[in-house]
């Protein structure tokens, strides 16, 4: 088996901290432009999360983590306690900006539980708080990237859906990472990304990032999946995640139910790729997710022109929750729980 150099995968980058602002890689206007949008507040951050100029669970809890830092940067206090008070506000605006990843809570968790307590140091402590959650997210890709190729046979085909990359992470990707793992260790020889109506993450970054590394794919419209796994190419479905329930339901981008439905029908594995940021123990099971509606808007234009007739009503929801009895395996750095189910979930993350 060969082994996967990773450093070949760190070119891509959609946050970068200057020590001043944020820059983020404009994910609107990806494959055809490279522009990194320069940011001096957290209102501007949360703009940025809530347009999709930054996306996908875990870079969007990264992205909040050095909203905090800018927030933090006009607030004067004796200690993390003082700040947090007047910090507030900011966490909530962040809070606010998605609702369906877990990532973004989490992520403010972790920084409002360093300010609670921290002393004088308090606004070193959030820099290097944030620059950690981005650090170990790298990390766990990494991980997780090597656990998941492990269960992919070698001279397997698979699909992935949506963007889960180095564009939705610190780098690597978690679904993507397994992809790349799997390519480079030689189980891998075939990949299908679906187009990912209406946003088409799968069709403008994930296909893109691929061709960066250099690994061949082929772009398939959302609605051939259940046809290309009749025709025997894949034998694995390799998606990300948004939230993870105790159970296993997982909540991942829109379409990614009908996917396992479908794979289920034709004896294809589903394989959700997610680090611990994404596991939410505190819900129970999926029917509790909020499942965000974007606009409608998205689902009548085509590039910023309108394709559909004037008057036509359409219902726009970008996530979905797919059921743990139709994933074979859930893959953290914490651990691989195959057949998903509270018990397996529990083994890993711990009892209430
Ligand atoms: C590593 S990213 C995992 C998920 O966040 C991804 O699959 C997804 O659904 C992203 O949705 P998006 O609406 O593009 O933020």
């Amino acid at each position: 088996m060969n082994t996967v150099d990773f450093d070949r995968y760190d070119h891509v980058r959609p946050i970068r901290w200057t020590g001043e602002v944020l820059e983020l890689l404009d994910q609107r206007v990806l494959p055809f432009e490279t522009f990194y949008r320069r940011l001096h507040t957290f209102d501007e951050v949360a703009a940025a999360i809530r347009d999709l100029v930054v996306r996908g669970a875990p870079a969007i809890g990264i992205s909040a983590a050095w909203g905090v830092v800018l927030a933090a940067k006009q607030v004067s206090a004796g200690d993390g306690q003082a700040a947090l008070k007047q910090l507030q506000p900011a966490f909530d605006v962040l809070n606010a900006s998605r609702p369906t990843a877990v990532n973004l809570a989490w992520a403010l968790g972790r920084m409002r539980a360093v300010l609670a307590k921290s002393g004088s140091d308090w606004l070193s402590a959030l820099e290097q708080e944030a620059l950690a959650i981005a650090t170990e997210d790298l990390a766990a890709n990494r991980l997780m990237g090597r656990a998941g190729a492990e269960l992919i046979d070698v001279g397997s085909g698979v699909l992935t859906h949506c963007n889960t990359g180095s564009l939705a992470t610190a780098g690597f990707g978690t679904a993507l990472g397994v992809i790349r793992a799997g390519v480079a260790e030689g189980r891998i020889d075939k990949v299908f990304a679906g187009e990912t109506r209406p946003w088409n993450q799968g069709a403008r970054l994930t296909v893109w990032e691929l061709q960066e590394d250099g690994i061949p794919a082929t772009l398939i419209a959302d609605a051939a999946a259940a046809h290309l796994m009749k025709t025997g190419q894949v034998q694995w479905v390799v998606v990300g995640a948004d939230r993870i329930c105790a159970n296993g339901d997982t909540a991942n981008k829109i379409g990614t139910y009908q996917l396992a439905i479908a794979a289920r029908h034709h004896g294809v594995k589903v394989m959700v790729v997610a680090p611990s940021s994404t596991v939410d123990m505190d819900t129970a099971s999926g029917e509790h997710i909020e499942i965000e509606e974007r606009d409608p808007g998205e689902l009548l234009t085509a590039l910023g022109k309108r394709t559909v007739a004037e008057g036509i009503v359409a219902w726009n929801p970008v996530f979905d929750v797919t059921p743990h009895d139709l994933i074979d395996a859930i893959v953290t750095e914490r651990g691989v729980i195959l057949s998903p189910d509270e018990t397996g979930m529990r083994a890993v993350f711990g009892t209430p």
